[in-house]
């Protein structure tokens, strides 16, 4: 039973659902297969992937296997940070659409900024370039801080529509969810089950998950939705894909609202990959 996604619009205008599908690790002909059954079956639309999973193809023959049309889909990839020089940068996003075997991406992100190496912005003067090109729809980044969000928009007066961070239970990101939120940019949750490890067992989501008749996974996905933020879980199960999309038939309140947020941690990052000081290449 395929479910029917909210959309919201991004500043540029673009609209995307508000839940879309992870798929690092979704390669090779499995991969295709997840990915497939989750557009064809389940009703995801927003695809998730990055030029460093070395998954662009898998996700394109899904693309072009599944009964939807090109124009309901809405396709994302990463520009690494090996590649953030400005000439690097075009034949990258250029590379990224061969792989795919695509004419435009929806949405492609810088993947981290890697301010040590400090060529953010040469690569965000590239974004720019390739949207005016047409090959991509809109912009954005991952894992970007205000400080390094600041420096876009005054340095090319152009805000990217996404930030894509790190988000759930244990790691809320008040503060920079607070900073999207004044600037107009939208928050996009990766790892949002925290890749369902501890938390699938923690107690206080439990007791709010039996309230409610849901799982675990069902009220973290609801959380960021009330949130927000736009979760994209990876999962290669169709079942799981549709526990996961079902979150549109009950609310949480308030309260059930703070205890979830109330569980973050000061050390709750999954891998310590603090964008101020990790580089990803
Ligand atoms: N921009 C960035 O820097 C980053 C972006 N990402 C993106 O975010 C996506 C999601 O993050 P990811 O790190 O994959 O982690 P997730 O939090 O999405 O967790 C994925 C894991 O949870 C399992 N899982 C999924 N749903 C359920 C469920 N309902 N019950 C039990 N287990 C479940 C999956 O296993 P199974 O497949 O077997 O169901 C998988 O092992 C990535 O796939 C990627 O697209 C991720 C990291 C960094
Ligand atoms: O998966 C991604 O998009 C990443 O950026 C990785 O760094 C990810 O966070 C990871 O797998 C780290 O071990």
């Amino acid at each position: 039973m395929s479910i029917s996604v909210p959309e919201i619009t991004l500043l540029d205008g673009l609209t995307v659902p508000v839940i879309g599908l992870g798929t690092y690790k979704l390669k090779g002909n499995d991969g295709v297969e997840s990915i497939k059954t989750a557009i064809d079956d389940v009703g995801y639309r927003l695809l998730d992937s990055a030029y460093n999973y070395e998954n662009e193809g898998t996700l394109g023959e899904a693309v072009r296997r599944s009964s939807v049309t090109r124009e309901e889909l809405r396709i994302t990839s990463k520009l690494p940070g090996r590649f953030q020089e400005y000439d690097k940068a075009i034949t990258t996003i250029q590379e990224s659409l061969y792989r795919a075997n695509l004419d435009y991406y929806d949405l492609y992100l810088i993947h981290w900024p890697n301010p040590i190496t400090d060529r953010y912005v040469e690569a965000w003067h590239a974004m720019i370039e390739a949207k005016k090109r047409g090959y991509i729809r809109s912009i954005g980044v991952c894992n970007f801080l205000p400080v390094h969000l600041d420096r876009l928009e005054s340095e090319t007066g152009v805000k990217p529509s996404i930030n894509q961070i790190e988000l759930h239970p244990y790691f809320n990101q008040a503060e920079q969810r607070e900073y999207h939120e004044r600037n107009g940019i939208r928050t996009q949750s990766w790892s949002p089950l925290a890749r369902a490890n501890d938390i699938l067992h923690d107690e206080t989501i439990q007791q709010i998950a039996q309230h409610h008749s849901k799982t675990n996974s069902q009220i973290i996905l609801r959380w960021h939705y009330q949130l927000g933020a736009i979760a994209i879980p990876k999962s290669a199960s169709p079942e799981r894909q549709h526990e996961n999309i079902s979150i549109f038939d009950f609310s949480l309140d308030q309260t059930e609202m703070n205890q979830i947020s109330g569980l973050t941690r000061v050390d709750g990052r999954l891998n310590n990959q603090d964008p101020a000081t990790y580089e990803e290449f």
